[in-house]
């Protein structure tokens, strides 16, 4: 059976304060399954091996694995493991060292005895944070999708999102949709277009799975229909996640974003960024510095579906992750502080 999922805190502190409860996204949206994660390698793994992800999420994740170390043992050795083991786990978002950072910064000050209630109380607060960003962002991309309505009222809004950007990609909200939830909910006629993702297909499993349980009119496609779909006039706006936002503006996101702004980009339709600061990395100067993450092949080779995986081919298989859209592609970022054209 299909499920439809009801936005809520994708991380929350596990009953007894010492542990964090993640939804298993793997299972999604066959089965709605949430995990209690112990230590940060519980953490390391739900991290690297994708039973949660999407930038926020990563961060919020790791911050409670650098909590849930101290919790054992509060040492500068163990501080210091946790960090680069985690620090480790996946290599492109820039939030997981935002937020690893951020943790070190309250907690290497502070005689041992203090830490783990510290870093518990940080990861909170980083989990909150997040929140307000993406409440944020919707308030300031919705008076953007109400303007583009405007100019036709009487059709529902076409916005064409890739990846999943929502929230279970984020503490709650999702940064991408959040002004697509906030226009639905003032009563904004929108359809989303709902791109697949190969090779793991996080729009089809997880963005569907969450517009479905916001009641927002939504149709998956391929991720090869986007072009076609802006050619012919059906797409108003694409609003896609963001991994990392280099100094220059480039924006690094799912495989295949760069090809949906050059195609919006061709055919005069905007390609707008949801992003939090967290996602912004000024120390890095360009998208060409970004580490790209490469998976395992065997991603392309084996399709998951309800009742499990089916191979569909024989050859091997290559798995970059991510891409990288030039900063002169972007209409414009949506950001917590207001729409701007760069950042
Ligand atoms: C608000 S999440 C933004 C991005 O992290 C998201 O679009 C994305 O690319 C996620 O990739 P994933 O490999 O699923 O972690």
């Amino acid at each position: 059976m299909i499920l439809e999922g009801h936005h809520q805190r994708s991380i929350t502190r596990t009953q007894d304060g010492r542990g964090a409860r993640i939804l298993d996204q793997r299972e999604l949206p066959w089965k709605v399954k949430w995990v209690e994660l112990r230590s940060a390698h519980d953490a390391e793994v739900a991290i690297r091996e994708m039973w949660t992800r999407g930038a926020p999420m990563i961060g919020a994740t790791a911050a409670y694995g650098l909590a849930m170390a101290l919790a054992m043992d509060a040492s500068d050795e163990t501080l210091d493991a946790a960090y680069t083991l985690l620090l480790a786990s996946r290599p492109t978002a820039v939030n997981l060292r935002w937020a690893l950072d951020r943790m070190m910064e309250t907690v290497r000050p502070l005689p041992a005895s203090e830490r783990a209630e510290a870093a518990f109380a940080r990861a909170d607060a980083i989990c909150d944070e997040d929140v307000a960003l993406n409440k944020a962002i919707g308030e300031h991309g919705l008076a953007l999708l109400r303007d583009l309505h405007a100019k036709h009222p009487d059709r529902p809004l076409n916005i064409l999102t890739h990846c999943n950007a929502g929230w279970l990609a984020t503490v709650d909200y999702g940064t991408a949709t959040a002004p697509i939830y906030l226009a639905h909910d003032a009563g904004i006629p929108v359809h989303v277009w709902v791109d697949e993702t190969r090779p793991r297909n996080q729009g089809a499993l997880l963005t569907a799975f969450e517009l479905s349980g916001h009641g927002v009119p939504h149709t998956v496609i391929v991720d090869n229909a986007g072009g076609h779909l802006m050619m012919n006039g059906q797409v108003d706006a694409v609003i896609v996640g963001t991994d990392r936002v280099t100094a220059n503006g480039d924006v690094c996101n799912k495989i295949g974003t760069y090809l949906k702004a050059l195609a919006a980009f061709d055919n005069d339709v905007p390609f707008y960024v949801a992003l939090p600061s967290p996602t912004f990395d000024p120390d890095t100067p360009t998208g060409r510095d970004i580490p790209i993450e490469e998976r395992h092949g065997d991603e392309v080779i084996h399709v998951a579906g309800e009742g499990g995986t089916i191979r569909v081919t024989g050859s091997s298989a290559a798995n970059p992750a991510f891409d990288v859209t030039p900063a002169r592609l972007v209409t414009a970022y949506i950001t917590e502080r207001g729409v701007l054209d760069r950042v």
